[in-house]
């Protein structure tokens, strides 16, 4: 089945398979994870509930959210073999390379050996990449090998703990807790939908996140928080920002942090997001970063009907937070892995390989010339 108003490049509008975890823009701006309202989530729930409801169908009662989450603290710590290549690592490396080779690296330490060990992989996971990503970074650019098993209650905490080396604020682990539930999934998105190609192929669960990190981390996807975030940071003014975002139009140049595939009129975690920037700016003592976003998101409606999408405010909210713009979108990783592996595991319970057909435009059917006549 084919959207016509979407048009059929880059599949857009097919129907390239079944899923139960997640609508989007279904009543044309709508997110729902397993029937729950995205707004909802952010509001009432932590990430650990979500990322439980997308691991299992259902949000945890209180005892399986205390298990859950004891399960998690307890599987923060780093292998030393793991350790010794994040070390090798340098210090101008992306962070979602180092991302991908340190999921790659805990599957050849830790590999799925079973179908059966999914979740333990999963948990895993979802505990050990805020660690991952942070022994390297602290070792490469500050030259400490940190301890990475803290006693923090959320992955959140976790991460900021790890990165300021003191336990957060209130605010800031609220905010990290809203950010990570609104990243966690996305239904067919072009990670998600490489981790199911993947698992298509009954391949294992570290090979399926690999892939999908690679297809997160570039501009139009995932790495467009980075993308938005270089774009802010050289605004000094709403009215420089309205100045350089025109002449940007003009050029015809793409603005990273807005526009959707799915989405025609907004993006529910944008306004979500936004308000938490909002409130950080404010405790940030200086409101710039978020002056400039609200005139870019008033200027991009204005002039091109664009809205800005999950990540354009993500990028000043982190920045309020001390996150370095290279560790923004790790932290997709860090949240989307749950959605991944969600759909690695739907894809498992009803698989056939995923192997579309292509159109032929290539030359007709020809004899294979000498060497000597080419
Ligand atoms: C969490 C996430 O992954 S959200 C996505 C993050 N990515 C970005 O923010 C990157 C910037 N945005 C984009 O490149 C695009 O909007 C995408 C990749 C998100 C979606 O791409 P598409 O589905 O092809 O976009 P769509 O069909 O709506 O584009 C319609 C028109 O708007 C233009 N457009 C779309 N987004 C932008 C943008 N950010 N800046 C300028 N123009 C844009 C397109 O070039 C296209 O123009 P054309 O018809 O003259 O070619
Ligand atoms: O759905 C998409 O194409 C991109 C997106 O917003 C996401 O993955 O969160």
């Amino acid at each position: 089945m084919v959207d016509k108003a979407l048009g059929g490049a880059g599949l857009r509008g097919q129907v390239a398979g079944q899923t139960a975890l997640c609508t989007v823009g279904k009543t044309g701006s709508g997110l729902t994870y397993y029937g729950y309202d995205i707004a909802e989530l952010a509001e009432k729930v932590t990430f650990e509930e979500v990322a439980y409801l997308l691991a299992h169908g259902e949000l945890p009662n209180a005892s399986q959210l205390a298990d859950y989450k004891a399960r998690l603290k307890g599987m923060r710590g780093l292998p030393s073999a793991l350790k010794d290549v994040l070390e090798r690592i340098p210090a101008d490396a992306h962070p979602m390379d180092v991302m991908r080779t340190g999921c790659s690296m805990l599957g050849n330490l830790e590999p799925e050996l079973s179908f059966a060990d999914a979740d333990k992989a999963i948990e895993r996971m979802i505990a050990v990449f805020p660690s991952i990503l942070l022994y390297w970074y602290r070792f490469s650019h500050d030259g400490v090998r940190i301890e990475t098993e803290t006693d923090d209650d959320s992955v959140g905490a976790h991460f900021l703990h790890l990165l300021h080396d003191k336990a957060p604020s209130e605010l800031h682990t609220a905010v990290m807790n809203t950010s990570l539930i609104l990243y966690a999934e996305h239904e067919f998105n072009a990670s998600t939908f490489t981790a199911r190609v993947c698992a298509s192929t009954l391949s294992d669960i570290h090979s399926c996140v690999t892939g999908a990190i690679g297809s997160l981390r570039g501009p139009l996807h995932g790495g467009a928080n980075e993308a938005a975030m270089e774009l802010i940071e050289g605004l000094q003014s709403p009215e420089h920002a309205e100045e350089t975002l025109m002449e940007m139009l003009a050029r015809k140049d793409k603005i990273m942090g807005f526009g959707h595939a799915i989405y025609r009129e907004s993006d529910p975690r944008n306004n979500i997001i936004k308000a938490w920037s909002e409130k950080l700016a404010a405790e940030y003592g200086d409101t710039r970063l978020y002056d400039v976003s609200v005139r870019c998101e008033e200027v991009m409606w204005r002039e091109k009907k664009l809205f800005p999408n999950a990540d354009f405010f993500h990028a000043s909210a982190y920045h309020f937070m001390g996150i370095p713009t290279k560790l923004f979108t790790p932290i997709f990783v860090m949240s989307r892995v749950t959605g991944w592996t969600a759909h690695v595991k739907e894809q498992r319970a009803n698989n056939r390989i995923i192997r579309p057909s292509a159109e032929y435009t290539g030359p007709e059917a020809r004899p294979v010339p000498a060497l000597a006549d080419r």
